[in-house]
């Protein structure tokens, strides 16, 4: 019981730290806050070869295959040159590494778009604050990748990867310590009360909570949640509500195995515990545009997200034409189902399709949403938001980009 003692000192070192600079910043000392998107934009624009750096990123990641074995050589370089970071990651960091992975790839695959990649970045380097993550730790992180990189690849490296790789990663801590300077004057994350914990299927659990401060977001987006059960274990979850006068959030989860965070929310959180959010984040948000079709599409816990965009749409004066698209493995796994048909019968301008992939389905369609959505042919003219499990949603976005979707109109966020 040493370890959470330890840690919650080195949150009120943290605290003490962050009012310091908040101090300093007010008082017109350090380093100015400015506007960081406007900054961080200027960063991308002032970098003319991050096309060819993209290109060199992608190459260089076939000879470092397996990439996750390469990510988690990284935490071992990391620790051996600067032990005392340990204690700033959990005991196991495989999850850790899986979301560097979901990271790095982001950056990659759309270095080319600033829109995505700069707020992508600013929302991480704000959420990091919670993990007492500082400007100081970006450089040790950053010698320990490269080193992981180059032995990785061994004979087959190349200095324009090395430069590429360099390039992009000052570029990521610039946005992500500009975003976390701008936000000193929020908390690194909120606390927030369980006022109703529901079992609402095998293994998944509806859960609300009640945040002591006001806790923004746009419907759409990801909280990143810690339970004092599990300290240090922070996993992401979806606030399945549009913000609402109450402060109250909802979130939807299920237990993927003991020993996990998921595992914990479901099955020992109970009502009157307190959880901590750290800021929301993600960019699966409703478009601008209402001249096209929506189709929200939802596999499993998938669903909190796009039934948050659901409700953000039927508080337009007129929503667009919309399907929703629900899909679950087994029968016993559809749920939200009176909610989702109260919905349909009341919003002429929507409609639910429910797909089951195994054993009986009657009377929902039967194969996997994947197959459901594809089955309905063209989609051209829609905005789709997609949000399930990473296969689904890998396979859906590549399928309704040959069924005639704009690639910049399907939105989802990695999980
Ligand atoms: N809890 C939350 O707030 C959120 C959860 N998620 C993610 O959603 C997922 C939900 O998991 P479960 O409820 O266990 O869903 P699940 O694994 O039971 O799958 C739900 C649906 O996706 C389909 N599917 C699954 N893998 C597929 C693949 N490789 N190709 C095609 N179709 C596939 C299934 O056939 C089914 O229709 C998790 O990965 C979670 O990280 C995403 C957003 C928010």
């Amino acid at each position: 019981m040493k370890e959470p003692e330890a840690r919650n000192d080195y949150h009120s070192l943290l605290g003490l730290h962050h009012s310091m600079l908040l101090r300093r910043s007010m008082r017109g000392g350090g380093r100015g806050i400015g506007d960081p998107a406007e900054r961080s934009a200027m960063l991308l624009d002032g970098w003319p070869q991050r096309l060819s750096d993209q290109r060199m990123m992608q190459d260089s990641l076939s000879i470092v295959e397996p990439f996750g074995d390469t990510l988690m050589y990284v935490y071992t370089v990391l620790f051996r040159d600067s032990p005392h970071l340990r204690s700033l990651f959990p005991d196991s960091i495989v999850a850790q590494r899986d979301q560097l992975s979901a990271s790095m790839r982001r950056l990659i695959g759309d270095l080319h778009r600033p829109d995505v990649v700069v707020p992508y970045f600013q929302q991480l380097g704000q959420a990091h604050r919670r993990l007492g993550v500082r400007a100081a730790h970006f450089q040790p992180f950053g010698d320990a990748l490269l080193e992981a990189l180059r032995t990785r690849a061994g004979g087959a490296w190349r200095s324009a990867y090395d430069q590429a790789w360099q390039r992009a990663y000052h570029f990521v801590t610039r946005v992500m310590s500009d975003a976390a300077q701008a936000a000193l004057s929020a908390p690194p994350y909120v606390t927030a009360t369980v006022v109703h914990h529901q079992q609402a299927g095998p293994d998944l659990a509806v859960i609300r909570v009640r945040p002591a401060q006001p806790y923004p977001y746009v419907a759409g987006q990801y909280a990143t949640i810690e339970s004092p059960y599990l300290p240090h274990n922070w996993r992401c979850y979806s606030m399945a509500d549009p913000p609402g006068p109450d402060n109250m959030v909802e979130f939807h989860v299920r237990a993927t195995g003991a020993g996990r965070l998921s595992d914990v929310l479901v099955n020992k959180v109970t009502v009157g515990d307190e959880l901590r959010l750290a800021p929301a984040r993600g960019m699966m948000t409703l478009a601008g545009t209402a001249a096209k079709g929506v189709l929200l599409v939802a596999g499993g816990t998938g669903l909190a997200p796009i039934r948050a965009l659901l409700g953000e749409l039927a508080r337009q004066p007129s929503p667009p034409p919309t399907r929703l698209f629900f899909g679950a493995r087994t029968f016993g796994e559809i749920y939200e189902l009176e909610l989702l048909d109260s919905y349909a019968a009341r919003y002429p301008w929507l409609q639910v399709v429910r797909a089951v992939a195994e054993g009986a389905a009657y009377p929902y369609e039967s194969g996997t949403v994947v197959d459901v959505v594809t089955r309905r042919g063209s989609w051209a003219g829609h905005h789709a938001y997609l949000s399930g499990p990473a296969g689904m949603v890998t396979a859906l976005a590549g399928r309704l980009a040959g069924l005639g979707v704009d690639p910049d109109d399907i939105r989802y966020d990695p999980q």
